[in-house]
């Protein structure tokens, strides 16, 4: 097992990653707590709440909550329903939820920490490739029908406990959403790990041991930017890479026919498209990543056919990270140099529409 710090101004936690963590969540946690609370999913309680449930000493009260799997439970109802639960269960402020699963999960039952009796402390147990990502550094939130993660806070958890054996059972669709964002931190921080990506043979092929370092090698390219910019005034706007467009095409798909991370990769080629326009000086993979988003089988960025181009603007307009009508962006000026652009909403539909009449069908 490794133990990978997380520092923020204000407080401190481990990652903890190595093979069958699960059944240590109870023995791997900061301080005693006398009732936990597991949010989970329908999909992942079928494989790991019992094995989490009896790693807690038999002194703990421990209940549990179960949401649909799928990007759907991210909204408003299933929030409001684990707060019920939560209220019904007893919990109070000493205690502790376990956000058990991926993504999804993890920014629920993290928001639901942050905001049940004015916040109170979590861990996050993830159980996906993604969630290497979302489980560090205290972005929790839900969804709403015009944007993702517009309903949210930071609430850093208090342990990420990372059970990789959990990995084995990922289906080809949820390697491809969270490798999406393994590569991402390698092109905005890592020339040798962006090879390293740009060289994998098919997903299923990879062994244990390289998923693992790519996984360590992300946490920590994200743990140095967090420690910097925990609440996101700077640098840490350069972890949304490819997340302007690939949130603005979940939210159009009605947050079901493509995961983040596949939305994500297509708004990684749109932010390479822009980059290799701002600096045609720098020598981007863009064959390279496109070759990669083939070989893996991802959806390609022609799937915006499918999207009316003024819908996306749309949910564009609403990015976070926007100011004063001006769309930022987060582009490369070369691989490991992210950097932000900001464009009108004219310009960006523009370089859209022309994006979009670029790329290739497969
Ligand atoms: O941690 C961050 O900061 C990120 O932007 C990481 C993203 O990969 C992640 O998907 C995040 O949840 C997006 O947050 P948002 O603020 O753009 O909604």
């Amino acid at each position: 097992m490794a133990e990978l710090p997380i520092h923020t101004k204000d407080t401190s936690y481990k990652v903890f990653i190595g093979e069958g963590l699960c059944s240590k969540v109870g023995s791997l946690l900061p301080k005693q707590y006398n009732q936990v609370f597991i949010i989970t999913d329908s999909h992942v309680a079928n494989l790991y709440l019992n094995e989490v449930v009896a790693s807690f000493s038999s002194n703990v009260t421990v209940s549990t909550y179960t949401v649909p799997a799928g990007e759907n439970s991210k909204q408003m109802d299933w929030f409001h329903e684990c707060h019920t639960f939560a209220i019904e269960s007893g919990l109070e402020r000493s205690d502790l939820i376990v956000a058990l699963g991926g993504g999804v999960v993890g920014d629920l039952a993290g928001f639901v920490a942050a905001t049940y009796m004015r916040g109170i402390d979590y861990i996050q147990v993830p159980t996906t490739i993604l969630a290497h990502d979302s489980s560090v550094g205290g972005k929790v939130a839900i969804n709403h029908p015009q944007g993702k993660n517009m309903i949210g806070s930071f609430h850093q958890p208090k342990a990420v406990i990372y059970d990789t054996e959990t990995l084995a059972t990922l289906s080809h669709t949820e390697w491809r959403s969270g490798m999406a964002e393994v590569i991402k931190h390698a092109l905005i921080a890592d020339h040798e790990m962006l090879e390293q990506c740009l060289e994998l043979p098919s997903f299923d092929s990879i062994s244990n041991a390289t998923l693992a370092d790519l996984l360590k090698k992300g946490i920590q390219v994200k743990a140095a930017i967090v420690r910097e910019d925990e609440k996101e005034k700077g640098v840490r706007r350069y972890l949304n890479l490819g997340h302007t467009l690939g949130h603005a095409i979940e939210a159009e798909s009605g947050y079901s026919s493509i995961t983040h991370g596949e939305a994500v990769a297509i708004g990684i080629d749109f932010a390479l498209f822009l980059s290799n326009k701002q600096f045609p000086e720098a020598t981007l993979p863009i064959d390279a990543y496109r070759k990669w988003l083939e070989k893996h089988h991802y959806p390609m960025s022609s799937k915006l056919k499918e999207y009316s181009i003024e819908a996306l603007m749309e949910k564009i307009k609403n990015d976070k990270k926007n100011d004063r009508q001006q769309i930022r962006m987060v582009l490369l000026s070369s691989v490991g140099e992210p950097t932000l652009a900001s464009y009108t909403e004219k310009a960006l539909m523009d370089e859209l529409i022309e994006f979009r009449s670029e790329v290739r069908d497969t």
